[in-house]
């Protein structure tokens, strides 16, 4: 068996009302002063109320930044970052998206370690300390609670990853109660997010490992077996707490098997037309595995009945199909347009496009079953603005 390593946070606590419980593990982390990082919406949506009332009553001092914006731009970052210096904060909590986790990570290792943010993109390259760090994700998803990565939107418009031990948190906290309120379309691209990275990390070129299968394949039985449930009743804590776990264990596998061309190819419908992540990465899904079947048959095949438990497996290159044909219903089923023209790309954009996505080639692309190039990719673009329907070859 081929040697590996694996990293995840230490501490993770599960449960409805989990956040609620905050205070008292605070006090371990002998926190006198709090940030507390979200946006606007989530907290006029009342998903941080009880966490700040067990902050208030285990006697501990409180700033809320409510500055968060999607996709986590740089200069937020910074700005919140210098809060934490001018006014003594000695621990960062986040409650949100992927774009508040994302945040804080860099809040709460920027506070400590003056770094700029460009001398750390890439990976490893954030080495000083942090401050003590509680992520509580929202969104079911992007699993940056369990990741050592924070992608941060450069003031140039592009997304640029900082991967580090150091912005694993000391505490991942999942109250799925905290993502009953999200509407069916977050659900749906949070959701399929989760389930590419699942997908990606079980294929991945480079660093798959037994532990990042079994993840993957947990994840993915998971995801699928409750995205549908949870777009159509978003009120159902059981299956968003299967989403939530399935979310989790998703982002623990990409973290050890990195995500591939799905999210080369959506970062670019992110950056050029400021599409949401999931959203980006949902609209491209189902192309990129019809690219990708003739080298990953036997890896989607192994995957068929994992996301349809019913399904009698005949062939690999059967079963592939299948399983192309079964994730891309779900897109379909969970509300997710079928083509890129729903975004508002037309046939000119084909080009910057793929030449976008071809940036990604020492960081994702080489983990991706099938070798790419950029005609490749204008053609993948091409068959998801086509619409629903097989892609290039
Ligand atoms: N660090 C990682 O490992 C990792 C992995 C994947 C994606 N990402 C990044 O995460 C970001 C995307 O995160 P996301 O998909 O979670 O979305 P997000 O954090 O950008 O939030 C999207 C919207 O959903 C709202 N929202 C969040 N939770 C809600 C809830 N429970 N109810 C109602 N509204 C809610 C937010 O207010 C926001 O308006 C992107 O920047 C992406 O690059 C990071
Ligand atoms: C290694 C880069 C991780 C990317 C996270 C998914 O957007």
């Amino acid at each position: 068996m081929k040697a590996f390593t694996f990293q995840t946070p230490t501490n993770i606590r599960f449960g409805a009302g989990a956040s609620s419980k905050i205070g008292e593990l605070l006090k371990g982390y002998k926190a006198a002063h709090v940030l507390l990082v979200t946006d606007e919406k989530v907290w006029a949506a009342g998903l941080t109320r009880n966490a700040e009332a067990a902050i208030a009553e285990a006697g501990i001092a409180l700033t809320v930044f409510d500055g968060v914006v999607v996709d986590a731009p740089s200069h937020v970052i910074e700005a919140a970052a210098e809060i934490c210096r001018e006014r003594g904060v000695d621990t960062v909590v986040a409650i949100g998206g992927g774009s508040a986790l994302d945040t804080a990570k860099l809040v709460a290792y920027l506070a400590k370690t003056p770094d700029k943010l460009d001398a750390i993109y890439g990976v490893d390259r954030a080495t000083g300390d942090r401050l003590p760090l509680l992520l509580v994700p929202t969104t079911a998803g992007t699993g940056s609670e369990v990741t050592p990565v924070s992608i941060v939107k450069t003031p140039n418009n592009e997304k640029k990853a900082v991967i580090s031990p150091r912005l694993l948190p000391d505490c991942a906290i999942l109250d799925p109660e905290l993502t009953l309120g999200l509407p069916p379309h977050l659900t749906a691209q949070t959701g399929i997010d989760a389930m590419a990275h699942a997908i990606e990390a079980y294929t991945g070129k480079i660093k798959k490992n037994p532990i990042s299968d079994w993840l993957a394949l947990k994840a993915l039985a998971l995801l699928s077996a409750n995205l549908r449930k949870v777009c159509a009743d978003g009120s159902d804590l059981e299956a968003r707490s299967e989403m939530l776990l399935g979310s989790m264990l998703a982002g623990m596998a990409f973290a050890h098997s990195p995500v591939a061309a799905v999210h080369a190819l959506a970062y670019p419908i992110g950056e050029i037309f400021h599409e949401a992540h999931g959203l980006s990465v949902a609209l491209v899904l189902p192309y990129v595995l019809e690219f990708n079947r003739p080298a990953a048959e036997a890896l989607y095949a192994e995957l068929s009945d994992v996301i349809q438990p019913g399904y009698r497996r005949q062939s690999d290159a059967a079963d592939a199909v299948a399983f192309i044909a079964e994730i891309e219903a779900i897109c379909r089923d969970c509300g997710v347009p079928g083509s890129l023209s729903a975004v508002g790309i037309g046939e000119g954009d084909l080009s910057k496009l793929a030449e976008d996505a071809m940036k990604q080639k020492d960081r994702l692309l080489v983990n991706n079953p099938r070798e790419l190039d950029c005609d490749q990719a204008r053609a993948i673009y091409a068959s998801a603005l086509a619409g629903r329907g097989p892609a290039a070859d």
